[in-house]
């Protein structure tokens, strides 16, 4: 094995590390991860077209990986910040509210492709 394809192979393995490091400390990640998976078995059981299940997917990484960089946002600031500052608390929480309105966008799309199936479902049986 070269030396560039060794680095290549344990770059995979710091990347994991960082994503299961979000999920073993952020609350929030983890309770992504549950309604995720709710969200998929949802879609299966209506039978979303692949078109819809491509755009909940685009729905579901774009929160954890807002979330990812939430809380790189977090352990950077406590890092060059660990006492009260002002800047600190602008960063920390402009980094939460990109988490806030990416779910809230989530929400939306969830509705948007959702709502017509369970309409159907409810309403026209
Ligand atoms: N060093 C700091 N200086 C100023 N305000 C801070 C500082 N640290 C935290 N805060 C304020 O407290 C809020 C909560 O910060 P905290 O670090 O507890 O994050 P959190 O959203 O509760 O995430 P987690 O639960 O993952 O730690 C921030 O949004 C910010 O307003």
């Amino acid at each position: 094995m070269t030396d560039r394809f060794r680095k290549f192979i344990a770059g995979f393995g710091y990347a994991f590390q960082g994503l299961w490091y979000t999920i073993r400390t952020q609350h929030n990640a983890r309770v992504h991860v549950i309604i995720a998976i709710l969200v998929i078995v949802l879609g299966i059981y209506l039978r979303i077209s692949a078109l819809e299940f491509a755009i909940i997917f685009i729905a579901i990484s774009g929160v954890f990986i807002t979330e990812m960089l939430n809380t790189v946002a977090e352990l950077c600031v406590d890092l060059a910040s660990p006492t009260y500052h002002p800047l600190a608390k602008i960063a920390k929480d402009v980094a939460a509210g990109a988490v806030l309105a990416n779910a809230i966008l989530s929400i939306i799309i969830g509705l948007c492709i959702f709502g017509p199936h369970l309409w159907g479902l409810f309403f026209h049986q």
